[in-house]
C-alpha cells in the first residue's frame, strides 16, 4: 500500500487575533468558565502561538498560519438590533448587554482544530481535497465564524483544480458541527489512503443514542455524516463513533481533549469512546494500512480523565518527524502535572513510535482551552497539492520575523472587559488585520475591507 510519492501534512496555525481575551463564554469547557474573568494578555498570546510554529518550521514540519478574524463583529450586534456607527452600538452593547459585547469581540477563530473538517485527495471520490467549515452552533461566539473561515480558506487554498470549498452546515443545533477537532486520520503515512474517523457526542434524530447530561454534546452524529457525504470520502474508508457521554459532563467538550491520532498511531484515554473495546475493534477492523496501527490507551489508573481536562495531555500534537519517528508537542502544564509527566516518560520507553516530547507555554491560549492541537488544522497534501498553496501563508524565517514587528507593533499587552467597550479597539483590529492581509496575500477577506 505504501507509495513513494511525496506527501506533507501541513499545521495551520491559529494566528491569535488581537482582541484574545476571556469571557467565559464555553459551557462544558472547564477553562473557559475559570478564567472568565481573567485579564488576557494579546500580545503574549499571540507571541506563544508563533513560536510553536516556528519551532514546528525549524523541525523540518510544514507550518501554515491562519489568520485571525475581524472582531469585535459589530454586524453581529446590527443583527441584533443595535443601531448606529460602530462608535455607538459598541457603546449601547457596553450598557446593555456586556455579555453580548463580550461575545462579539472573542479572538475564538484562533483554534482552528474547529475551523473545518479537512478530507485528503486520497480519502475522496473525486481525488481533490475537500473543506467543509464549522458551523459552531453550540456557542454563539463560535457561530460567528464559518463565514469569514470559508473566505480564509478560499484564499489559503484557491486552486479549484485540486481544493474544493463547502458551505458550513445549516445554523441549526441538529447539525452542530465543530470540525477538526472532532474528526481522525488513520493511516500508514500521510500520502496513502486514510481511515477518517468522525467522532460524535450526540445524535439528533436518534434518540436511543445516550448523550451526556450535563454538558452539551456539541458535534453531532448528523453532522458528522453530513460532512462525509459532502467529502464524498469512499465507503469503505469511514467510521462513525461515538464519544463516551460520560467525559463530556467531565470537561471533554471536543474529542481532542481525550484522544489524538496520527498516522498508524492513535493515543487515547480508556474512557474516550463509548464501550470502548468495540469502538476500537471497530477501528481495528476498517484500518487499511498495513502496517501495524499502534492504538495506545491511558488508563484511569494512571492518568485521570480530571487530569487529561487539566493537562490537556490528548490535545498534544502527535507529528512524524523527517526520521519517521513521532513527536509529542505538548503543553506546559504536561509536565507540570505528576502523573502525567509520568506517564509520557513510560510511554517514550515503550515500544510504539513515539519516542520524543516537546513541550510549550500556550498558557495565553490553555487559559480558554485551547492546546497545542486546538491551535492547528491539519491538511495532508501532495506535493502538487502543496506548491498550489497560497506560498505567503507558509512559515519562513523571513514571515516569522515579519509577523513578530507586525504582533510587537499592534498587540495590547492587556485586555479586560472595561477596554472593550473602547472603540479604539476596533479601530487597532481593523488596521493591524488589514495590513496583515497583505502580509498573507489573502485579498479583502474582511467584511470591513468589502
Ligand atoms: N478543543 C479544541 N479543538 N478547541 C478548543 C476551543 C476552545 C474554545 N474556547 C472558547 O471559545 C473560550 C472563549 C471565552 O470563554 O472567552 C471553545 O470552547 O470552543
Amino acid at each position: 500500500m505504501n507509495n513513494n510519492e511525496p506527501s506533507f501534512e501541513v499545521n495551520f496555525d491559529g494566528l491569535v487575533g488581537p482582541t484574545h481575551n476571556y469571557a467565559g463564554l464555553s459551557y462544558g469547557n472547564v477553562a473557559s468558565l475559570n478564567n472568565a474573568d481573567a485579564v488576557s494578555n494579546p500580545k503574549q498570546a499571540a507571541l506563544q502561538g508563533l513560536a510553536k510554529m516556528k519551532a514546528m518550521h525549524d523541525m523540518g514540519l510544514k507550518q501554515g498560519i491562519f489568520a485571525p478574524h475581524a472582531r469585535p463583529d459589530v454586524d453581529a450586534l446590527r443583527r441584533l438590533g443595535f443601531t448606529g456607527n460602530d462608535k455607538q452600538i459598541l457603546n449601547k452593547a457596553a450598557k446593555e448587554s456586556p455579555v453580548l459585547l463580550r461575545t462579539v469581540y472573542s479572538a475564538s477563530a484562533m483554534w482552528t482544530a474547529n475551523a473545518a473538517t479537512v478530507s485528503p485527495s486520497k480519502d475522496t471520490l473525486d481525488e481533490k481535497v475537500h473543506f467543509t467549515s464549522a458551523n459552531l452552533n453550540n456557542k454563539f461566539h463560535r457561530s460567528l465564524e464559518p463565514t469569514t473561515t470559508t473566505n480564509l480558506l478560499k484564499a489559503m487554498f484557491p486552486n479549484n483544480g485540486f481544493f474544493t470549498h463547502h458551505l458550513h452546515l445549516p445554523e441549526q443545533p441538529f447539525f452542530g458541527d465543530e470540525g477538526a477537532a472532532n474528526h481522525t486520520r488513520l493511516c500508514d503515512s500521510h500520502n496513502d489512503k486514510g481511515l477518517e474517523v468522525f467522532v460524535y457526542g450526540a445524535s439528533s434524530f436518534n434518540h436511543s443514542i445516550k448523550g451526556p447530561v450535563k454538558y452539551p454534546a456539541r458535534q453531532t452524529l448528523e453532522a458528522s455524516e453530513a460532512v462525509a457525504r459532502l467529502h464524498a470520502i469512499n465507503d469503505n474508508q469511514v467510521l462513525f463513533l461515538q464519544q463516551n457521554p460520560d467525559v463530556i459532563d467531565q470537561g471533554v467538550f471536543h474529542n481532542d481533549v481525550i484522544a489524538v491520532g496520527n498516522e498508524n498511531v492513535l493515543l487515547c484515554h480508556e474512557q474516550a469512546f463509548i464501550d470502548q473495546a468495540q469502538s476500537l475493534n471497530r477501528i481495528r477492523h476498517a484500518y487499511l494500512g498495513e502496517k501495524p496501527l499502534h492504538i495506545i490507551e491511558v488508563p484511569t489508573s494512571e492518568v485521570s480523565v480530571q487530569d487529561a481536562v487539566s493537562s490537556y495531555l490528548f490535545n498534544s500534537q502527535l507529528v512524524t518527524l523527517a526520521d519517521g519517528s513521532m513527536m509529542l508537542v505538548a503543553p506546559e502544564e504536561c509536565k507540570n502535572n505528576t502523573s502525567v509527566s509520568r506517564y509520557i516518560e513510560s510511554m517514550l520507553s515503550d515500544s510504539n513510535p513515539i519516542n520524543n516530547v516537546k513541550f510549550f507555554d500556550l498558557r495565553q491560549s490553555m487559559q480558554n482551552g485551547g492546546g497545542p492541537a486546538c491551535l492547528r488544522l491539519r491538511v495532508a497534501l501532495t506535493l502538487d497539492e502543496l506548491n498550489a498553496v497560497n506560498p505567503q501563508v507558509m512559515m519562513s524565517d523571513e514571515k516569522f520575523a515579519a509577523l513578530i514587528t507586525w504582533v510587537d507593533k499592534h498587540y495590547r499587552d492587556r485586555l479586560s472587559d472595561a477596554d472593550l467597550a473602547d472603540p479604539q479597539l476596533l479601530h487597532e483590529s481593523h488596521v493591524a488585520l488589514d495590513e496583515l492581509t497583505k502580509i498573507l496575500a489573502l485579498g479583502s477577506v474582511y467584511q470591513f475591507q468589502r
